[in-house]
């Protein structure tokens, strides 16, 4: 495969040193912030990695729809998913992932391991009830990730589903919720001249422990 020409850096895209953050999650916050407003579509994609009953690793991407507030207990990262597909079945029997999030265009990535917890029912109801109705009946509709014999056989069970919500709300399925990923690990990483790049990790023992951080060679 060739590269494309435009692909180093040819400047330094580092401003001012993100090495100085005390603790992880205000940094997230404003990479987040940042990567809201430069980032063409899904600023919130990120790659989420699990392990199958063998050990082998899976990877896929997701949408991050939450990070909690300082405070909450379990203080994480959230997605939703089927908790029948292979992610959902994978976390539920090892309930431990990696994230990695990647902004090209401000040439940064962030890395995050951590234990796996169901989200609570109100909050999974809650984020639900924001879907748009298609993609609730969708829900509903996909046994995501298992074997589909054809195109139409999709398209007749979004038509079921869809006759058997013609009224009301549509109720979350039992079996789609969200996961929390708690980090212990947080790794930033900023792109810099020569590939002699940035990189930041902080890391602690248990949920709510203090941050230790450390300068990584690049
Ligand atoms: C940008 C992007 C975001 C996605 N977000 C989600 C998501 O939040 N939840 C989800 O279940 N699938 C999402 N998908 C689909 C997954 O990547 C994947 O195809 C699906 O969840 C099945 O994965 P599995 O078989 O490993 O469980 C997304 C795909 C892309 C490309
Ligand atoms: C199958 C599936 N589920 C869930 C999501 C999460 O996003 P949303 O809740 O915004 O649909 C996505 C996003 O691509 C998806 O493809």
């Amino acid at each position: 495969m060739t590269e494309k020409p435009s692909g180093p850096p040819t400047e330094d895209h580092t401003p001012g040193d993100f090495a100085e953050a005390a603790e992880p999650f205000a940094l997230f916050d404003e990479w987040m912030a940042d990567a809201t407003r430069h980032e063409p579509n899904d600023p919130n994609a990120v790659a989420l990695a699990t392990v199958d009953a063998a050990g082998h690793p899976n990877v896929r991407m997701v949408l991050l729809k939450a990070v909690d507030p300082a405070g909450y207990p379990a203080r994480g990262f959230v997605f939703f998913t089927n908790y029948e597909s292979t992610k959902g079945v994978e976390l539920l029997a090892h309930p431990y992932a990696a994230l990695d999030f990647h902004w090209k265009s401000l040439h940064r990535q962030v890395r995050v391991r951590g234990p796996v917890t169901q989200v609570s029912d109100a909050e999974a109801d809650a984020y639900f009830a924001t879907r748009p109705r298609s993609a609730q009946i969708g829900a509903w509709a996909s046994q995501q990730s298992r074997p589909l014999e054809s195109r139409f056989a999709l398209e007749k069970a979004v038509a079921a589903e869809t006759a058997k919500h013609l009224v009301g709300k549509v109720p979350r399925p039992p079996h789609w919720s969200g996961f929390r990923i708690t980090p212990l690990e947080i790794e930033f990483w900023h792109s810099r001249l020569s590939r002699l790049h940035e990189r930041v990790m902080f890391k602690r023992a248990e949920a709510g422990g203090d941050w230790t951080k450390t300068r990584l060679y690049p």
